[in-house]
């Protein structure tokens, strides 16, 4: 079988895009994780479906490169919303379902996509990390002096997300290191189980806990390997965040076809 797909990215964050509307795609675990494969398929991070809902603009499904469905994906549905752009459903504001519930979504005059975020009631917190749910489980480690750049995050990551903790249901694992203006994020992502280049719910995640360390901020820039984000709060409890934003570039990369 033919199929049609476009590449995006999200601050270096890459995906394989399918236009599902029609419902006549199904892929198997095998088929995503070849299909995100660098060598083997198209190469990306992840593979979204843009699938319609009743109700919503459409319906995010999901999938990371080792082929099987996950949760929420920040810098994919920011993609995913350009991605909606270009295939002609134009909305000043988008209203998406994603396996984490409902979100909403702008496209800015200067092309940056505005997410919305889930709510976050609390965190969990031992000795200098944080646990939290951004629509996906994330693990926040601050970093102190100028280590972060030299991390071996492939490495520091993988032993943390496959400890005893974590093992089964798998975490991210985001190291931070606090800059004079924001925050400088590396994240290694459960079901890429490598370091990526950015990572939305990460970044989202992390600026929630440097939010938690100073109540002063309700935007917080954020710099990743693979580019600029900013989120944006409202801190309404000691842990607790409403009317979270993620912010940053999506852009389109490549269309092709490939045969599965
Ligand atoms: N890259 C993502 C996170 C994707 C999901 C994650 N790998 C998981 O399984 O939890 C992002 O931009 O948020």
């Amino acid at each position: 079988m033919e199929l049609t797909f476009y590449k995006y990215q999200g601050t270096g964050n890459d995906f394989v895009i399918i236009d599902n509307r029609n419902n006549e795609i199904t892929l198997t675990t095998e088929q995503v994780h070849k299909l995100c494969d660098r060598r083997f398929g198209i190469g990306a991070d992840g593979l979204m479906l843009l699938s319609t809902k009743e109700g919503y603009d459409f319906e995010m499904v999901y999938y990371n490169s080792d082929g099987r469905e996950s949760s929420m994906c920040g810098n994919g549905g920011r993609c995913l919303v350009k991605f909606a752009s270009h295939m002609g459903i134009n909305k000043s504001t988008y209203h998406f379902i994603a396996t984490d519930g409902p979100h909403d979504a702008v496209i800015k005059d200067n092309q940056w996509v505005h997410l919305k975020m889930k709510d976050v009631n609390g965190m969990q917190h031992s000795f200098s990390s944080y646990v939290l749910n951004t629509g996906s489980p994330h693990y926040v480690k601050p970093v102190g002096g100028n280590d972060l750049e030299e991390m071996d995050v492939r490495e520091e990551g993988k032993s943390i997300r496959y400890s005893d903790r974590f093992a089964k249901e798998g975490i991210n694992v985001n190291f931070v290191e606090e800059l004079p203006k924001g925050i400088f994020v590396r994240t290694y992502e459960r079901g890429v189980e490598d370091e990526t280049l950015s990572c939305g719910t990460g970044v989202t995640a992390s600026a929630l806990v440097f939010a938690h360390n100073d109540n002063g901020f309700n935007r917080v820039e954020v710099k990743t390997l693979g580019g600029h984000l900013a989120v944006e709060f409202t801190k309404t409890g000691e842990e607790k965040f409403e009317d979270i934003w993620l912010c940053g570039p999506a852009e389109f990369v490549f269309k092709g076809t490939i045969h599965i």
